[in-house]
């Protein structure tokens, strides 16, 4: 049987040198840094907004850790390897050599990556051994790491999506503000009043996965298999398949999405499950064939592998949160002029209760869900159910992972007008960017002829 996860605890992001990063979570985004892990070659900083953890490790490029392929991996050789890492933990607060971040893999990437989706369970060893049994391979066997607030212990999966790892955590036994090793920077603002910010985070409403073409069942069947994912149909009519494919005006785009398995809702009383907090959802997603240049085929040439393109960020109200991060220097993608003048979008934008220059000021995007229910249609638009979203410009220098704030009024997948726009404003961006660096390039060429 698969592993049951409790609830995502944070989303990790390993970068060479994070001074930027995390100027820029703090400032921009308005994540609360409240927690840091400084020793003298590595540091990893966690930033908070409401359930929305990150935690950002930079250090040396550690080791390349030779991966434990743990299906054929036996008892004495596991413990000798947890042993070592043990070991190389104590060496380093020894001041003897640099340790790898803790709760993470220490594989190398060769370019800054939003790498690791940490999830709460209820027992790391009996994961590890299920998992093991189910021929997952492992970067961290169960290890277990102490303070004077009490003790955790992890674990570190390796998936199927290019270099992306999942650690596996039980905090049951401890009581600090953050994990072991870590100290409070006594900052922490973020204690339940998001609702009354002017830049009001919840929680991560989705993870998008940019993949290979072809690749989307293997990632579901891994993800289904090991850790009992569920399918999520994005759009109703959505063929069981192919996935939700959005494929006209020079789009082409396959989106198959899935949730993990909530235990609570199994009847299964685990005493970490807060069934009031919402679920991540995981959105996979892959270029169809003759596309050109586009955002899953640029991700995955420039991050040179799969993996995280980019993370929903929950808000109630995406008009104020766009603003203020805007004030504070956040780019935001816009969509083509033409999307708040066509047809009918004025109308729907204000039917939804919004100005549509306020939400054309940062490129707010708004769908709504064209399979209402009957008793909404009657009720009128108050009832009619929307999405909100807008798109930040690439967080990292490669054009890769972005970031996206997401509202929801009663619509739960994603918006095919949406996409659409989104397509179209990252290509536009693409061709921009590239012609600018072909200037650059044809004056250099012409200076080095002079
Ligand atoms: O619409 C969203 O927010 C999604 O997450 C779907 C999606 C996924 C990948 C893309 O390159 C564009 C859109
Ligand atoms: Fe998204």
């Amino acid at each position: 049987m698969a592993v049951p996860l409790h609830r995502l605890h944070h989303v990790s992001l390993q970068v060479s040198n994070g001074q930027k990063l995390i100027y820029d979570l703090a400032s921009k985004y308005k994540f609360n840094l409240f927690a840091t892990r400084i020793t003298d070659r590595s540091r990893q900083t966690a930033f908070r907004k409401g359930a929305a953890v990150f935690v950002v490790n930079e250090g040396p490029r550690c080791v390349a850790e030779k991966e434990m392929n743990d299906g054929g991996l036996d008892g004495v050789t596991r413990k000798h390897l947890a042993d070592l890492h043990r070991a190389s933990s104590e060496k380093f607060k020894q001041g003897n050599k640099s340790p790898p971040c803790l709760y993470d893999g220490h594989h190398h990437h060769p370019v800054d990556s939003v790498r690791n989706v940490c999830f709460e369970v209820e027992d790391v060893e009996r994961s590890f051994k299920v998992l093991r049994e189910l021929g997952c391979s492992f970067l961290v066997p169960p290890t277990t790491v102490e303070d004077e607030d009490g003790a955790v212990t992890y674990s570190v999966v390796k998936s199927v999506v290019g270099n992306v790892c999942h650690t596996l955590i039980d905090k049951t036994k401890y009581a600090g503000v953050f994990l072991p090793e870590f100290h409070a920077t006594g900052r922490d603002w973020s204690s339940g009043k998001e609702e009354d910010e002017p830049c009001p985070v919840t929680h991560f409403d989705h993870i998008t996965y940019a993949c290979p073409r072809k690749t989307t069942h293997q990632v579901m069947q891994w993800y289904e298999k090991l850790f009992g994912f569920q399918r999520f149909f994005i759009e109703r009519n959505e063929d069981v398949d192919e996935g939700f494919v959005v494929n006209q005006d020079g789009v082409g785009l396959r989106l198959t999405a899935m949730q993990f398995w909530k235990c609570s809702e199994a009847g299964l009383s685990l005493p970490l499950v807060d069934k009031n907090e919402p679920d991540c959802k995981f959105v996979i997603a892959e270029s169809l064939p003759h596309q050109g240049r586009n955002q899953v085929d640029t991700f995955l040439e420039q991050h040179r592998a799969a993996g995280i393109q980019h993370i929903g960020l929950y808000t109630k109200n995406i008009v104020s949160a766009a603003n203020t991060m805007a004030e504070a220097g956040v780019q935001f993608f816009s969509p083509p002029p033409a999307y708040y003048t066509q047809v009918g979008k004025q109308q729907e934008i204000e039917e939804a209760g919004h100005n549509p220059q306020m939400l054309s000021q940062h490129g707010i995007l708004l769908d709504t869900d064209l399979h209402q229910d009957t008793s909404s249609q009657r009720d009128g638009s108050q009832n009619k159910r929307y999405l909100l979203q807008v798109f930040t410009k690439p967080i990292f220098a490669e054009d890769t992972f972005f970031l996206e704030l997401i509202q929801r009024r009663g619509a739960t997948g994603f918006g095919e007008g949406n996409i659409r726009a989104l397509w179209r404003s990252v290509q536009a961006y693409m061709e921009d960017e590239r012609r600018d660096s072909d200037t650059e390039e044809s004056a250099k060429t012409v200076q080095s002829a002079q």
